[in-house]
């Protein structure tokens, strides 16, 4: 079999709890980044690579590296937990060091070995409507919706409903409603979260711009941060998602989150592929 050729563009696939992902290294391509219409042709799972996210690494003046995400229809997020500590996993490992800072939309964020495990610290959750953001001044803790959600901002806006019972829930029609909700004007991920267990949550999730996923690491650190404050929990919260097990942990310098990372193949797409116009 042709092997191939040495001007394709490198990627490594990866998931987190089943969350997964493209991870795309510009940081020596020479100014070159990754494109919209690139980020929804590899994102294609018949006729690309196929991901939750594309995390694109690139080079930052005030941190070890910047991160920008990408969801499967082609539009950027500002945040992503699962794929942060993915590519947290490589860096660690390619530094030799204990420790990483990077850059995102939202700041710089840290993460570390810690527990026999990678943990990032996504920050202090954004809890003022117009963090969120929401479209108005309402009560984030209480949305004017069905379910009285709330809403938290990670570096991107969760949407997070406590329910008796997370798995009979409709989320492929539930999801996309609330996603586009007029409440939202950037739309936003939706979480449907039962308490289990003290200090413990199910949890499913309508990612915006991608769809139902198997876990969302942002989108769990919104849910423990949100039932913290409802009294459900206390501030270390284990979440079971369809994908696997997250733990978040809310310290005073921010929310901190761990769970399982796998690097599954190293590949290349090819030159030719790129060239016909498949992302052009
Ligand atoms: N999978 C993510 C969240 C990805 C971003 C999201 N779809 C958005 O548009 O905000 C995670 O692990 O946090």
């Amino acid at each position: 079999m042709e092997r191939p050729s040495s001007d394709g563009l490198p990627f490594v696939k990866m998931h987190g709890a089943g969350n997964d992902f493209v991870i795309i290294d510009s940081r020596a391509r020479d100014g070159r980044r990754v494109s919209p219409a690139q980020a929804r042709a590899i994102g294609d799972r018949h006729r690309g690579v196929g991901f939750d996210q594309l995390a694109e690494i690139v080079p930052d003046d005030g941190a070890d590296y910047r991160l920008i995400f990408w969801n499967a229809d082609g539009s950027q997020a500002g945040a992503c937990g699962n794929a942060s500590r993915c590519v947290a996993a490589l860096m660690l490992a390619e530094a030799g060091t204990g420790a990483v800072r990077f850059a995102t939309a939202r700041g710089i964020l840290a993460a570390r070995h810690e527990q026999g495990g990678v943990w990032v610290n996504m920050g202090a959750p954004q809890l003022a409507w117009d963090e969120v953001p929401l479209a108005r001044a309402v009560d984030p803790g209480h949305l004017p919706l069905e379910g009285g959600p709330a809403a938290v901002g990670m570096g991107n806006p969760h949407c997070v409903f406590f329910v008796p019972d997370a798995e009979a829930v409709p989320l492929a029609e539930r999801g996309p409603a609330v996603e586009r909700d007029p409440l939202f004007p950037q739309r936003t991920n939706v979480e449907f979260a039962s308490l289990t267990g003290p200090d413990r949550l199910r949890m499913r999730v309508w990612e915006r711009g991608t769809g139902i996923t198997l876990a969302c690491g942002s989108g769990a650190c919104a849910a423990a941060v949100a039932a913290y404050r409802r009294g459900l929990t206390g501030r270390r919260v284990t979440l079971d998602l369809d994908g696997g097990t997250l733990i978040v942990d809310w310290r005073e310098d921010g929310v901190w989150m761990t769970g399982p990372v796998a690097r599954v193949f190293d590949g290349v797409l090819r030159a030719e592929w790129l060239a016909a116009g498949h992302g052009a």
